[in-house]
């Protein structure tokens, strides 16, 4: 299974992309517009974060889903462990530390700039009678959406005394509508592919992982796989690193429609529900 690199600056970067995304659910970006520098010092800002105690001030709003997810709160549909991560979504309208916020805002905005040209690369390659069913135009349906969210994650090192068979992040497809992921401090996102096989999606430093969500699989009748995907725990020398990621999950506003049965809305609280997030 073989997740494409797409250059943005190549002629053909929108078909490469879409035909990866249909092909494995994901598709790694370079020469993207995000600012490199900025990146490193996103992750640096939250580094910080995390290190200190006071984070627990900002814990989440359960109905709201902003602010800060403790160590072990959140287990894949179906699985029994808590996976290895503490968390943080970042909302615009919700809360956030002072100190964070220009450069975690300025963050936001450059993934979501780029979120946009990305589901219009989409919707244009998209087979026609595939785009014919979407409800409106896939950059639409994200527009002013107080839904979309920058998950600025935490996967500590590993103590030794983490319960069996707890990983990092289980097995698990993402709820939204598409994924932008910048890459990690570290490796161990991994992809699975049809017949169960499990493939690391190598992701440079610097670049930008995408994957499709199950909102995108729903509302193109199943053309985009909503691939599931983990990530593993490291070892030897690399259990004492932590690592770090930031995807920027795209969610419609409530009242899109997905599909004969639901809208977003009833999806992501269906969703939510399994995750015991809300
Ligand atoms: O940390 C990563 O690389 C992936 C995280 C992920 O899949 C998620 O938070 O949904
Ligand atoms: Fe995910």
């Amino acid at each position: 299974m073989q997740v494409t690199t797409v250059d943005c600056r190549a002629d053909d970067a929108a078909q490469q992309f879409t035909a990866s995304l249909r092909g494995t659910g994901f598709a790694i970006l370079k020469n993207h517009p995000i600012d490199s520098s900025l990146v490193e010092q996103v992750y640096a800002d939250w580094a910080r974060f995390f290190a200190n105690p006071n984070k627990r001030d900002f814990l989440f709003d359960p109905d709201d889903q902003d602010g800060f997810f403790p160590y072990l709160s959140e287990n894949a549909k179906d699985h029994a462990q808590k996976d290895l991560k503490e968390f943080f979504h970042y909302y615009p309208w919700g809360k956030c530390p002072d100190y964070l916020r220009a450069d975690t805002d300025r963050l936001y905005g450059q993934l979501r700039a780029l979120a946009s040209i990305l589901l219009n690369w989409v919707e244009d390659n998209s087979p026609e009678q595939v785009r014919n069913a979407y409800s409106m135009n896939l950059s639409d349906m994200i527009n002013e959406s107080p839904g979309t969210l920058m998950r600025i994650l935490n996967y500590p090192a590993l103590q030794g005394s983490e319960q069996p068979n707890a990983i990092r992040a289980a097995a698990h497809e993402d709820i939204n509508l598409l994924t932008c992921l910048v890459a990690s401090t570290e490796p161990g996102l991994q992809v699975q592919d049809v017949k169960g096989n499990w493939h690391d999606v190598d992701c440079d430093p610097g670049n930008i992982a995408v994957n499709v969500g199950d909102m995108l699989e729903m509302c193109s009748g199943n053309y985009f796989p909503s691939t599931t995907h983990r990530v593993v725990n490291p070892v030897g020398a690399d259990s004492k690193k932590a690592r770090m990621s930031i995807p920027l999950f795209l969610h419609p506003r409530a009242d899109v429609v997905l599909s004969e049965k639901h809208t977003a809305g009833s999806y992501l609280t269906e969703r939510l529900q399994e995750l015991g997030l809300k």
